[in-house]
């Protein structure tokens, strides 16, 4: 082993390399992600794919002078490695530890936060453009994905981009899977790209390069000196394997985008035996509402297997849609899919519906659209940190008129939730997190919108929560023996509330506290608290919920310990005050 990462501090010191030790480079750096992502899991397959293209990229380029982006970005882990931080990579994704996406406040190499997908186009345009304002002359460039580019933000920028004489290059990283097998025309559009003098991009007025083999350090040095002799915007697009090198990951590209721990040597997975999660109710229960109703239909914006609906989509393909990365589309495509006489659920990941926010308003509440809203991750996702928590979604959906929001705290009531959302004549969101659910098997049944209920009857104060965190403090309470002092009542819906029985509440008790998995300003805790002022509650209220900022990565307990509801965080807390 010629032991040349280590001598890479900065791209400076790679470009002292001759080319011919690039191939040596790529094979180290192969080994060094494989040997830290088998202990500390991140997203393996991506990387893999790119680590060619990165090492060519930052010995060609001038950067940090010159710009690159990285669409997603969670192919970052060589570009993270070349610039600075292979000494401390063994940290990824944990509290503390570097990021798993590009972060500004990380590195200056990483010119742009991403996480969500489909952005780098947009901004690259912004900066080639402040710099022509600004006469700073300088390389841009944007590497995106096959399945991130057909998403619509992208295309909004291309067409953009094609309007400009900017010095832009979108590298197009094509290796023809997204998490899922990718999906949509454009897919057979790629594949036939090399032989077209005209295709999708030469159509926006942008130069096309290519194609060439991403893995090949010539061709990609190639490309480079030709793109930078064409002015104006270019797209280069490169094929790539995604999970190259490792052949376990090239041949089952899905379960390693994101394999978690596994064994370098034998390629083993290790899975934790895993108690039921909330993913597990939603697809049985989701293929059961397929099986017995036939007006219901599931969509999915390229979270198939996240969402746990590949069975679903294997048993139901006509019913059950991955539109690809299209958030927007998704919701909008329920809200025609709802005017028809058929049932859409809508099955999106909390941070992913934030993208679809005007679509959620204008083509679903205005016209009080029955969409079912299934929304995964909410609360803390843990170690992909703060671009993909799901802690906003509370929030952002209780001031949208005509919505139903509920938030089951165990199996029965998520079942039911799931069960009854098939029936509603308005928009019924219903909102989960990744994590385990407390199984409580009862007979699925139609329950009644708004009711909250009652698990303890204690006398000194009351505890009103909704989803996990309820089931957390029901323990917490069994636990000490709190059952005669404390009452917990159980909030399945956010809204409407159940307002009689918060009346009732506000008559019993000068002490109330909120709980939720979400953040405190506008959330549950605050519908709470709007409606005992409008009632002139005289008693003493508290919210319970993430606090006003961003938090980044680090594993879920130790996220609920930052914000101080742990178990025993929130055990001192009820105790502070009986
Ligand atoms: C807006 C948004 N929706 C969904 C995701 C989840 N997601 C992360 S990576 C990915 C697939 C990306 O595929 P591609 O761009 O082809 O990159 P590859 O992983 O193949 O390198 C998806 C759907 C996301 N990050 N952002
Ligand atoms: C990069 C990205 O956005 C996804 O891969 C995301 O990390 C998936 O999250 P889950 O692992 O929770 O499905
Ligand atoms: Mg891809």
């Amino acid at each position: 082993m010629d032991n040349l990462l280590l001598k890479i501090n900065h791209p400076k010191e790679l470009r002292t390399f001759e080319a011919s030790q690039l191939t040596a480079l790529a094979h180290e750096m192969r080994e060094f992600i494989l040997d830290t992502l088998s202990v500390k899991p991140g997203h393996l397959g991506a990387s893999l794919g790119v680590i060619e293209l990165t090492i060519a990229l930052h010995y060609h380029y001038n950067t940090p002078k010159d710009l690159l982006i990285w669409d997603v970005g969670h192919q970052c882990y060589p570009h993270k490695i070349l610039t600075g931080r292979q000494q401390i990579f063994n940290s990824l994704r944990q509290k503390d530890g570097i990021s798993g996406f590009p972060n500004r406040e990380e590195s200056e190499f990483d010119t742009f936060g991403t996480g969500h997908s489909s952005t780098s186009i947009s901004a690259i345009v912004g900066m080639a453009t402040a710099d022509k304002i600004n006469q700073i002359n300088r390389k841009h460039i944007a590497i995106i994905g096959d399945a991130s580019i057909t998403s619509g933000m992208s295309f909004e920028a291309l067409n953009h981009l094609g309007s400009t004489d900017l010095d832009v290059l979108v590298i197009l990283n094509d290796n023809d899977i997204g998490i899922d097998p990718s999906v949509g025309g454009l897919k057979k559009h790629f594949k036939s790209l090399e032989n077209q003098s005209e295709n999708i991009f030469s159509n926006f007025g942008l130069n096309f390069i290519g194609t060439i083999d991403g893995h090949n350090f010539a061709d990609l040095l190639n490309a480079f000196n030709k793109a930078d002799s064409i002015k104006g915007p270019k797209v280069l697009h490169i094929k790539t394997i995604k999970g190259k090198g490792y052949e376990k990951a090239e041949i089952d590209q899905v379960k390693w985008h994101a394999p978690g721990l596994f064994d370098k040597e034998t390629g083993e997975i290790k899975s934790k035996k895993k108690e039921k999660s909330y993913q597990d109710v939603f697809g049985e229960t989701m293929l059961q509402l397929l099986e017995n109703n036939p007006q219901i239909v599931a969509i999915t914006p390229a979270m198939l297997t996240g969402s746990n609906l590949v069975k679903c989509h294997q048993d139901f393909p006509e019913r059950v849609f991955d539109v690809g990365i299209a958030e927007q589309h998704a919701v909008t495509f329920a809200a025609g899919l709802a005017t028809q006489n058929t049932i859409p659920y809508c099955v999106i990941y909390s941070t992913f519906l934030q993208r679809a926010y005007d679509q959620v308003i204008h083509d679903v509440a205005l016209q009080n659209l029955p969409v079912v809203f299934c929304i995964d991750r909410a609360g803390f996702v843990g170690t992909d940190g703060a671009t993909h928590h799901g802690y906003f979604d509370i929030a952002y959906l209780r001031e949208i008129p005509n919505m139903i929001i509920s938030s089951p705290r165990n199996e029965k009531d998520f079942k039911n939730l799931l069960y009854t959302a098939q029936f509603t004549t308005q928009p019924f969101a219903i909102r989960y997190p990744k994590n385990n659910i407390q199984t409580s098997y009862s007979k699925v049944e139609k329950i009644e919108i708004g009711k909250s209920e009652i698990i303890f009857e204690g006398k000194q104060l009351a505890i009103l929560s909704t989803g996990l965190i309820s089931s957390r403090i029901e323990e917490i309470i069994i636990q000490n023996n709190l059952q005669d002092k404390v009452a917990l009542i159980d909030f399945p819906f956010i809204k409407p509330l159940d307002e009689s029985s918060l009346k009732a509440i506000s008559l019993k008790y000068s002490t109330i506290l909120t709980f939720e998995d979400g953040i405190k300003k506008g959330g549950f805790g605050s519908g709470i608290l709007e409606f005992l002022n409008s009632i002139h509650y005289k008693g003493n209220i508290t919210i319970n919920g993430y606090p006003d900022k961003f938090i980044e990565h680090a594993s879920i307990s130790e996220l609920e310990q930052m914000v101080g509801l742990d178990n025993s965080s929130i055990l001192e807390m009820i105790k502070s005050y009986l």
